[in-house]
């Protein structure tokens, strides 16, 4: 238990960390305070059976039982004010350092941790783990100092007395750790089911659209059903893993209350106790242990914490992708790939790849789908690592560079655009979070999208549905088109739209995206034969190799899948041409 306590002190930060440390001192003046009510039912006692009540005795219990009653009250509110404060900030702050730490991973690890197991982690594990880490610590450390001290005191009136609780505390620790074990078994289960619960919600939320179209209701119901369900049981099999457990420990409480009470009356009898001694002792019996009693209900549950810190533990040791990165700010852009090759897990998809890119030209890349077209543009932003040659980018390794000066040279622009709940202003400034509403206006006028958005209710300070739920395709690209303009990196990577534009969006994504272009280096997935032609390059990928490389009318003088394609002959090609 100690152990799981410790790895939950390091486990905050030093602030959060100097607030349990205070309030497990701050439960120790309260455990004083609480066995205060011991010398003060001693010498009530004490002048009721040796018949000399006086104002002073009567002073002194009231002063003493005022002072346990005040003092617990005032420390109490204090520590307990100190332990949420920490529980809450520390799963704030590790929320906040998860996501942190989530911007630097490889996306490899997207693909094989579900997104299901970093929600649960962040919301529900975090939660639990803060909620009862303050809880459980309020209860168990408050609960063991104070039944601890109070034993101690018990060696004051009567050394057997105290050995007799000593031994208890003992007997119920051992019986403690067991019970912890068997609450440990099941501890995996439930955090899994959880997991698996989390991750088959937001699958049914996020398909929600499809599971309509193909009247998958009952299918999905049935596996969200199944996931509630395991979920349930695992649930109530931890409760019931603790629960006889728990009971037999409030046994042990109880029965040491009766053995004390016990004794006492024996050693009384035999005349090795006094009378006031034995009435004390009959009297704090059942409240000696009164706190551990409640503490043994909250130690298993201290598992729980355990296993929360480990799960966000995981997450954080995944090794970060710029760890040794510098902050790189190179005197030109050309980018330079050197026979590189990327397989997903063991599948090459980029094949032995050689290719130039100047700065400040245009780059097109076209092929069949699946060819690799967009893995080629996510190896040189770095979204993932080479598995052999390398990417520079002016001259240097994109490796070496820090994730934030690497990104700093790009700015993309996907088909699928994601907006955040929030204003519109405030989605168009993520390219420069610092920029006035005046700036954010002008980039927006460049994107096409003022005179749409100045249409919406509240312009600029219209809140967009998550996803950017309420607005069209079209025009969510250009607002992310207007953020890019906002970021003013040197390198534009984009994907250009094939869906989602009608005609009139067209034009202006067409405008939106000469005025995002201008001056930078682009490189572009082409759909559209009107961007391809005046490239500076074209690529045709196929298989993951540039199968044909250089301008339309050097690809057009040439026999291959861009000739064919363009001259419409080889209609199986699924890359399309507007
Ligand atoms: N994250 C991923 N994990 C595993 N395989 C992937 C992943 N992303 C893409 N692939 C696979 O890699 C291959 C190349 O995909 P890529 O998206 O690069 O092709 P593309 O040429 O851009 O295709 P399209 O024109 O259809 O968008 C595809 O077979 C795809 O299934």
């Amino acid at each position: 238990m100690l152990k799981i306590l410790m790895k939950f002190f390091k486990f905050c930060n030093e602030e959060n960390r100097k607030k349990f440390y205070i309030s497990i001192a701050l439960g120790v003046i309260d455990a004083i305070f609480a066995g205060m009510k011991i010398p003060a039912a001693y010498f009530a006692i004490d002048a009721i059976v040796n018949n000399k009540i006086t104002v002073n005795t009567f002073l002194l219990v009231m002063g003493f039982m005022l002072l346990s009653t005040v003092g617990k009250m005032v420390i109490n509110r204090f520590y307990q004010m100190l332990l949420t404060e920490g529980g809450y900030r520390t799963c704030a702050g590790k929320r906040i350092e998860i996501g942190e730490h989530l911007r630097y991973l490889p996306m490899g690890y997207f693909n094989d941790t579900s997104l299901g197991h970093i929600t649960s982690v962040t919301t529900n594990t975090l939660e639990q783990t803060g909620d009862i880490a303050t809880r459980a610590i309020i209860l168990v450390m408050q609960g063991t100092i104070t039944t601890l001290i109070v034993s101690l005191g018990m060696f004051i009136f009567d050394v057997r007395i105290g050995l007799i609780c000593v031994a208890v505390i003992l007997v119920f620790f051992i019986f403690n750790h067991f019970t912890n074990k068997s609450v440990e078994k099941v501890a995996p289960e439930k955090i899994e089911s959880d997991k698996d619960m989390v991750g088959v919600i937001l699958e049914f939320i996020q398909g929600i659209a499809e599971i309509r179209n193909y009247n998958i209701i009952a299918m999905n119901n049935a596996r969200l059903n199944k996931a509630i369900e395991r979920k349930t049981k695992a649930d109530i099999k931890a409760e019931i893993a603790a629960i006889p457990l728990v009971g037999v420990q409030m046994l042990i409480c109880k029965l040491a209350g009766v053995v004390i009470a016990g004794a006492s009356i024996s050693f009384y009898l035999n005349g090795s106790m006094k009378l006031t001694y034995c009435i004390t002792m009959m009297l704090c019996a059942f409240i000696i242990f009164e706190s551990l009693d409640l503490a043994g209900t909250y130690t298993a549950l201290i598992r729980i914490i355990g296993k929360g810190v480990d799960m966000v533990n995981e997450i954080m040791e995944v090794e970060e992708m710029d760890i040794n990165g510098e902050e790189i700010h190179p005197s030109n852009r050309d980018i330079h790939l050197d026979h590189v090759s990327f397989a997903y897990e063991d599948r090459t998809i980029i094949d032995d790849v050689t290719l130039d890119i100047k700065e400040k030209t245009t780059t097109a890349i076209v092929g069949p789908s699946g060819g690799g077209k967009t893995t080629l543009t996510s190896l040189i932003a770095r979204f993932w690592d080479v598995k052999s040659g390398k990417v520079t980018l002016g001259g240097r390794d994109v490796r070496d560079y820090s994730f934030d000066s690497l990104m700093e040279n790009f700015s993309f622009v996907f088909q699928r655009v994601y907006l955040f709940e929030d204003t519109i202003a405030n989605n168009i400034r993520f390219g420069r979070p610092e920029a006035s509403i005046d700036e954010v206006m002008a980039a927006a006028k460049k994107a096409c999208c003022h005179d749409f958005i100045m249409a919406l209710p509240d312009g600029y300070e219209t809140v967009v549905g998550e996803g950017g739920a309420t607005l069209s395709g079209g025009e969510k690209q250009r607002i992310a088109i207007a953020r890019a303009i906002m970021k003013d990196a040197p390198i534009i990577i984009l994907d250009e739209a094939t869906a989602n534009v009608d005609p009139e969006n067209e034009k202006e994504l067409t405008e939106a995206i000469e005025n995002l272009t201008r001056e930078k280096t682009i490189i572009m997935i082409a759909h559209r034969l009107k961007t391809v032609r005046h490239a500076d390059q074209i690529l045709v990928i196929d298989k993951g190799k540039i199968v044909q490389q250089g301008k339309h009318d050097e690809l057009m003088a040439q026999d291959g899948i861009y000739k064919n394609f363009v001259s419409g002959r080889k209609k199986a090609v699924s890359w399309k041409i507007a």
